[in-house]
């Protein structure tokens, strides 16, 4: 592995598959030419609007994410992560999904969202993720690419259940993917600290797409998408506008780090 460019690309997304996928290109396009080899998509880059209309639509969301993904990454000859998006069940929920496609428009790695976002914020909305969703019972496996690294995957809300990404590390992870939706006020005051401590706790790379703004009706997001190194140092911040968050992911900081602080080879219970 050498060193590569990596993007986390913030959007706005809206209840429109059409003009979300539009946006997406615009910011795959974007990275592409600044040199990014691996892009991240954020949770519910394809759709985001309310609960039943997701559910009614989830068949063609489904299909037009897959779809997309594979064609981008094709059409891009880079590693595209589409960060979360509706997969129907025979339940009538769906599973939260996020997929890694490689530069040949193979699907190389899977991961249902396992920690689900049920949760009343002292805002006064209300978040009954498992309504729609089932939750995936299994931990992410990592994927070992030789150009990239060995990639971690996991969806939003997972970023605050470490065990998951201590498993993740444990399996030999360099980069961990945290594409997200946070909500506005958990954001403010939770968004960077758990991100910064998930990459200093494991010393890996975190790479963290995200959705900003007004989505629809109420829902505001906190956006900062951003690239963490394995110091826990914000190499790159998109702020609160679409656009994306640029860095570097180099081996040999990874090592350097590893050195330095040699916190998981100390470690005692896992
Ligand atoms: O909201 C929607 O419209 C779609 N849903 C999402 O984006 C997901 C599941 S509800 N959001 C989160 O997991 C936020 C976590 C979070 O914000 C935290 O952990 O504080």
């Amino acid at each position: 592995m050498k060193s590569y460019l990596a993007a986390a690309i913030q959007m706005t997304s809206v209840p429109d598959v059409q003009k979300n996928l539009a946006q997406a290109e615009e910011f795959i396009d974007l990275a592409v030419n600044q040199g990014a080899q691996l892009v991240g998509l954020p949770e519910n880059f394809a759709f985001m609007g309310e609960e039943d209309e997701k559910l009614a639509q989830a068949n063609s969301i489904a299909q037009e994410s897959e779809k997309f993904l594979k064609t981008m990454a094709q059409r891009y000859q880079v590693t595209i992560l589409g960060g979360g998006f509706p997969v129907p069940t025979d339940s009538g929920k769906v599973y939260n999904t996020a997929l890694l496609v490689d530069s040949s428009g193979q699907e190389v790695s899977r991961y249902l969202k396992v920690h689900l976002f049920d949760v009343n914020v002292p805002d006064g909305n209300t978040y009954r993720e498992s309504s729609t969703v089932m939750a995936g019972k299994e931990l992410p496996e990592i994927c070992v690419t030789e150009k990239l690294g060995n990639i971690g995957l996991s969806v939003c809300y997972d970023v605050r259940f470490p065990e998951l990404y201590r498993d993740l590390s444990r399996q030999g992870a360099h980069v961990l993917f945290v594409p997200a939706a946070f909500t506005a006020f958990t954001g403010k005051d939770h968004w960077q600290v758990l991100l910064q401590a998930r990459a200093i706790e494991n010393t890996c790379y975190v790479i963290a797409p995200a959705q900003t703004g007004i989505n629809y009706a109420r829902r505001q997001t906190h956006g900062h998408a951003m690239i963490i190194d394995p110091w826990g140092v914000i190499l790159a911040d998109a702020g609160e506008q679409p656009g994306i968050a640029i860095a570097e992911i180099n081996p040999g900081r990874i090592e350097q780090v590893r050195r330095q602080m040699p916190s998981l080879q100390h470690r005692v219970f896992m």
